[in-house]
């Protein structure tokens, strides 16, 4: 079950809010998931800094390895090969923690892949609104699964079937129109709440 975060006022970072936070998740993994444009690789980049712990996005990774970019792998491999690779390359990423993980808005749908961030993370829940995610990701292209008429449509479709599956993340933080330090501050909050 997923733990909502209530929204708080932004401000300074509770003195010792990094340190608990860092101390609830040992040497465990945090793993963001959620939609195309949650903030999952913007955020999770910003908390692994101030965590001072390593960085790394599934989706950079996979590009890195295949020497492709997400959008070629889909179009060469189909999705279901990409997820076959997705699920391989989250395996390793996850194999050392703690690290903070972002990763691509589909991968925590594939049962395997989620049943891997179940064994050895922590994993947050970026929510957001239908419109919040699409002011986001119709600024850039180079989402495959949105190559459709109606890409806003399809968005809500995929939260539709998505949501009940992400809803499963330890923990859950509602992302909207405000700082991304204000969602950091959110995130180590919830994470801090934790027990190693
Ligand atoms: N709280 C925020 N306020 C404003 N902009 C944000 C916020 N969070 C993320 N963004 C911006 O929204 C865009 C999408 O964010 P990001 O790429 O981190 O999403 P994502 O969840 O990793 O998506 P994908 O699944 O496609 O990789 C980026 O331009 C990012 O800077
Ligand atoms: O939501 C999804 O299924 C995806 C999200 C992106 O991060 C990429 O992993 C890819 O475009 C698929
Ligand atoms: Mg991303």
């Amino acid at each position: 079950m997923s733990d909502l975060v209530e929204p708080k006022a932004a401000g300074l970072m509770a003195a010792g809010l990094a340190e608990r936070a860092k101390a609830a998740l040992g040497r465990r993994n945090l793993v963001f998931v959620g939609l195309m444009g949650a903030g999952k690789s913007a955020v999770g980049r910003l908390v692994a800094s101030t965590l001072n712990i390593n960085f790394i996005d599934s989706d950079h990774e996979i590009e890195r390895v295949s020497r492709m970019s997400v959008s070629e792998l889909f179009a060469a491999y189909g999705e279901t090969e990409f997820r076959a690779l997705e699920t391989r390359v989250i395996r390793r990423l996850l194999r050392s923690g703690p690290r903070v993980v972002s990763t691509g808005g589909g991968a925590y749908i594939n049962e395997e892949t989620r049943r891997l961030i179940k064994k050895n993370s922590v994993s947050v829940w970026l929510d957001a609104d239908l419109d919040v995610l699409w002011e986001r990701v119709s600024k850039r292209d180079g989402r495959p699964l949105l190559k459709t008429d109606n890409p806003k449509q399809t968005l809500e479709n995929l939260m539709r079937v998505r949501y009940p599956i992400y809803a499963e993340a330890d923990l859950r933080v509602k992302t909207r129109d405000v700082k991304k330090d204000v969602i950091v501050e959110e995130v180590l909050s919830a994470l801090a709440a934790t027990k190693a």
